[in-house]
């Protein structure tokens, strides 16, 4: 109903637990919600997409655009550099779209500091370890060292949660697509990110003392 300035909504896990499943049902639901495509130097999954799920990049290539400070945050996640580019960001935003960061909690970390009215932080849970290495598994994309590699860095990652808004421990999908959607949609109605709220309540005002005079 109003103008407003895009939020930023960023969902983080351990690896597996089930964010990039549930930003898919997000992002197709939501018009004005666009995913925020990162750069990466992991290698591409037989199901990727260059330019839609990532911007799959080499070491040198990465480093020239971090260095160039043409990313708005970056880290280093088992193994490999994910950075988030900033320019498409700022324009999604200024115009009113809302953005999702699927991105782990070190750049989480940084978007809070620079950008702390701007972000609403989702930290999903897995129900158990035990389902979180069959997700892992089933995934089948990755070798046994790699997902070993990514249980190890979830002790690392499961510490995190208290820095984020809302926890969901993502047992049914569905349910926790719904969670998340029902997040943004009071996230949105927050007065901060209502831009013509206090003129609207003005002209409401103005309506009363009209009636009333
Ligand atoms: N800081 C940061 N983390 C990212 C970015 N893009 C992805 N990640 C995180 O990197 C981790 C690995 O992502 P990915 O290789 O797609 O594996 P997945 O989480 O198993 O699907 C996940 O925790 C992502 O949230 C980014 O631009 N910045
Ligand atoms: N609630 C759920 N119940 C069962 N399987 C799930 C659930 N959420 C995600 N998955 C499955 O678990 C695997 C990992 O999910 P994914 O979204 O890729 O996780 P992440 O992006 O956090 O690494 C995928 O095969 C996905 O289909």
């Amino acid at each position: 109903m109003f103008d407003r300035r895009g939020l930023m909504l960023i969902l983080s896990s351990p690896s597996g637990a089930g964010k990039t499943s549930i930003s898919r049902t997000i992002l197709q639901q939501d018009p004005n919600l666009k995913l925020s495509i990162s750069v990466t130097t992991r290698p591409k999954r037989a199901n990727e997409v260059d330019g839609v799920d990532y911007f799959f990049k080499t070491v040198a290539q990465f480093e020239q655009m971090r260095d160039n400070g043409e990313l708005l945050e970056w880290a280093e996640v088992h193994g490999n550099f994910y950075g988030t580019p900033k320019a498409a960001i700022e324009k999604e935003l200024e115009a009113g779209r809302d953005v999702l960061f699927d991105i782990d909690y070190q750049g989480a970390i940084q978007l809070y500091e620079k950008c702390p009215e701007d972000i609403i932080g989702v930290f999903i849970l897995p129900p158990s370890i035990a389902e979180l290495k069959r997700r892992l598994e089933r995934r089948a994309d990755d070798s046994e060292e790699v997902i070993r590699r990514r249980l190890t860095t979830a002790q690392q990652e499961l510490k995190q949660w208290e820095s984020y808004d809302y926890i969901i421990v993502n047992r049914d999908l569905d349910d926790s697509c719904a969670a998340v959607a029902s997040i943004l949609h009071s996230a949105r109605m927050m007065p901060s990110r209502q831009k013509n709220l206090s003129s609207f309540v003005k002209g409401l005002q103005g309506e009363l003392d009209t009636i009333l005079s």
